[in-house]
């Protein structure tokens, strides 16, 4: 099966090393590097390292297009994307040799409403039981609502949508009506704190809005929780699951990784332990390496089989109920 990927707002990470942030000081940088990034693209480039077809769909500014199409040659992913006026944006991660990273994302080209339908056309033949992901922000010049609104139409045509959406794109495909919702959709915990307008200061108040939205429609619901792994509840039953160890290094493409692994578990038609594991695992894989790439497989099955998922109530019962 082709997964086909959406990014609306691709980006160039600039990832420059440093030994610790003083913000209003002169930092000198121990290096930088650049990667071809954005969430729906590092989703393709981890399912393209597992060695699953994939489209990438969205947009892309003609201006400094070579550093993508570079990746997309070298990993096999087939470009979709409609090019636009302008250059794709540059998003600054400052990563501490501490670990800690500070993201400064900037503004790249302004889209119009018919680069929008430009994708959504390029999007049709996706039917039936077929895979989608939608992931990441929207350029200015977009509704709000543009990614709700593919969300909407590709469920219409019975295809599965998986979502990784912040503030008002989440909050629109959140909106929609049960037969339009996706079939996934894997926010943070400050993402659907946002969404449901309140901070979970009690474990038990995530899985609760997570269980919500599984009764409203929508099929599975992963909350990424940082170095606690993720929640993963759906009608099969509600689990947490962490990575068997942890890497140093930068978390940036983690979420997006995990998003990977989501999809090609849905792909695989996995059942919510296995899906937990590999999510997991492809998580795992992707930390402490550079840019949004996965380990072989021989060692992404390692990962998984190390993985302990456990019922989500035993997480939620336990001491600490803040992650
Ligand atoms: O689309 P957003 O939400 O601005 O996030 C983009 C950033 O997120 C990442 O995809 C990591 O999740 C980076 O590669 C990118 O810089």
């Amino acid at each position: 099966m082709t997964i086909r990927c959406v990014s609306f707002n691709p980006a160039i990470d600039q990832t420059v090393t440093l030994e610790r942030l003083v913000p209003g000081e002169v930092v000198r940088a121990l290096a930088v590097r650049h990667d071809a990034g954005g969430k729906g693209l590092n989703v393709a480039s981890c399912l393209a390292d597992a060695g699953q077809t994939v489209e990438l769909h969205g947009l892309l500014g003609r201006d400094n297009a070579a550093i993508f199409e570079q990746l997309f040659a070298a990993k096999g992913i087939a470009d979709r994307l409609q090019r636009v006026t302008g250059a794709t944006r540059t998003n600054v991660k400052l990563l501490e040799t501490g670990g800690r990273t500070t993201d400064v994302n900037l503004p790249g080209f302004t889209a119009a409403a018919a680069d929008a339908e430009a994708v959504f056309d390029g999007l049709a033949e996706a039917g039936a039981g077929e895979l989608v992901v939608i992931s990441g922000s929207q350029p200015a010049g977009l509704a709000a609502d543009t990614s709700a609104r593919l969300a909407a139409a590709l469920a219409g045509r019975g295809a599965r949508v998986v979502a990784d959406l912040s503030g008002a794109a989440l909050d629109a495909v959140l909106a929609l009506p049960p037969g339009a919702l996706p079939h996934a959709v894997k926010p943070n915990r400050a993402e659907l704190e946002a969404w449901a307008g309140r901070r979970f200061d009690e474990r038990a108040a995530l899985v609760d809005a997570a269980r919500a939205l599984v009764a409203r429609g929508i099929a599975l619901v992963v909350v990424s929780l940082g170095t606690d792994g993720a929640a993963f509840v759906s009608a099969e039953g509600a689990l947490q699951a962490a990575p068997p160890r942890l890497a140093t290094g930068s978390t940036v493409g983690a979420g997006d990784a995990m998003v990977a692994g989501i999809a090609s578990a849905l792909a695989d038609g996995l059942a919510l332990d296995a899906l937990a594991r590999r999510a997991t695992a492809f998580a795992a894989g992707k930390l402490g390496r550079e840019g949004a790439h996965l380990p072989p497989a021989a060692e992404l099955d390692a990962l998984a089989a190390a993985v302990r998922p456990q019922p989500l109530d035993v997480w939620a019962a336990a001491p600490g109920s803040r992650t």
